[in-house]
């Protein structure tokens, strides 16, 4: 198949040990212009190493991480950053001002308002709920005019209605801006309401299990559609290989 679009940022068989402990082998993945791309893999699979040395926070052992210097990345943690001492927009102000961006008052209003925190700009963190913490880890990724946004698990331990909200949220600014999002979930109905691109990790000391393209317009996504429903059971049938079951003898139990 010929792929338009151009790569971004690419892991050519990198590899990471910890100790004894490979925990990815033999990656290879691509990142393309405007995509969303997701790293999808149970927990333990690596997803974070992968995100830890997109970040430069830990070297890969072998392989290359290949990406213009010009590139400019941000990333959303899965526990928010976010300085306690500074009000929303001045968390804003704070990283706009390394990329000299501290003038775009009009760009910080935008997200303000996409992310319903118009009227929290000059709350501190503290005052904020989880859910609108999260909000703003988000559009502060999206103030630095970044080529690409690392999101960590960017939804995690967040109610259905939040998720709801940022998964909109993150479409239409992804529509609007082109911007190119490569974000890690365990969650494969978000990947699949989300991605246009999705890497199965294949779990410890290994790959890539399997590269899946969605087309379907990501506004028009429903998990119960049946394109997304198919490709929901074969991620599902991936995961139960991966995932060992625990094995506890029944007459055990009886200890509970
Ligand atoms: N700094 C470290 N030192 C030693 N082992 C580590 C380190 N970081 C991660 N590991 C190990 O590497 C493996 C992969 O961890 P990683 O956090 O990348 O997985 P994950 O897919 O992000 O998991 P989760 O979804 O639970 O966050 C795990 O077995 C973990 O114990």
């Amino acid at each position: 198949m010929t792929e338009k679009k151009a790569k971004i940022l690419e892991f050519e068989n990198a590899k990471k040990s910890y100790d004894q402990l490979t925990v990815l082998k033999n990656l290879n993945l691509n990142v393309y212009q405007g995509e969303i791309t997701c790293l999808l893999g149970p927990s333990g699979s690596g997803k974070t190493t992968v995100f830890r040395t997109a970040a430069g926070m830990e070297e890969l052992d072998e392989g290359e991480i290949i990406k213009k210097d010009s590139l400019r990345l941000a990333y959303v943690f899965q526990e928010p950053r976010l300085l306690p001492w500074k009000t929303a927009e001045e968390n804003l102000i704070f990283v706009q001002k390394n990329y000299n961006l501290e003038k775009e008052s009009k760009l910080r209003e935008l997200l303000f308002n996409l992310s319903g925190l118009s009227n929290f700009k000059n709350s501190y963190p503290h005052e904020l709920s989880g859910g609108m913490k999260q909000r703003l880890e988000l559009i502060r990724a999206f103030a630095v005019k970044a080529d690409l946004v690392f999101l960590d698990e960017p939804l995690k331990s967040l109610d259905m209605k939040t998720k709801y909200n940022l998964r909109k949220m993150i479409t239409l600014i992804q529509k609007e801006s082109g911007i190119s999002l490569f974000f890690i979930t365990h969650d494969p109905e978000e990947a699949l309401l989300l991605a246009d691109r999705i890497y199965i990790l294949a779990g410890e000391g290994s790959g890539i299990k399997k590269e899946m393209l969605i087309k379907k317009d990501r506004s028009q996504r429903k998990i119960s559609d049946p394109e997304l429903y198919q490709k929901l059971e074969e991620i599902m049938a991936i995961f139960t290989d991966l995932v060992a079951e625990f094995e506890v003898d029944q007459k055990d139990l009886k200890e509970l």
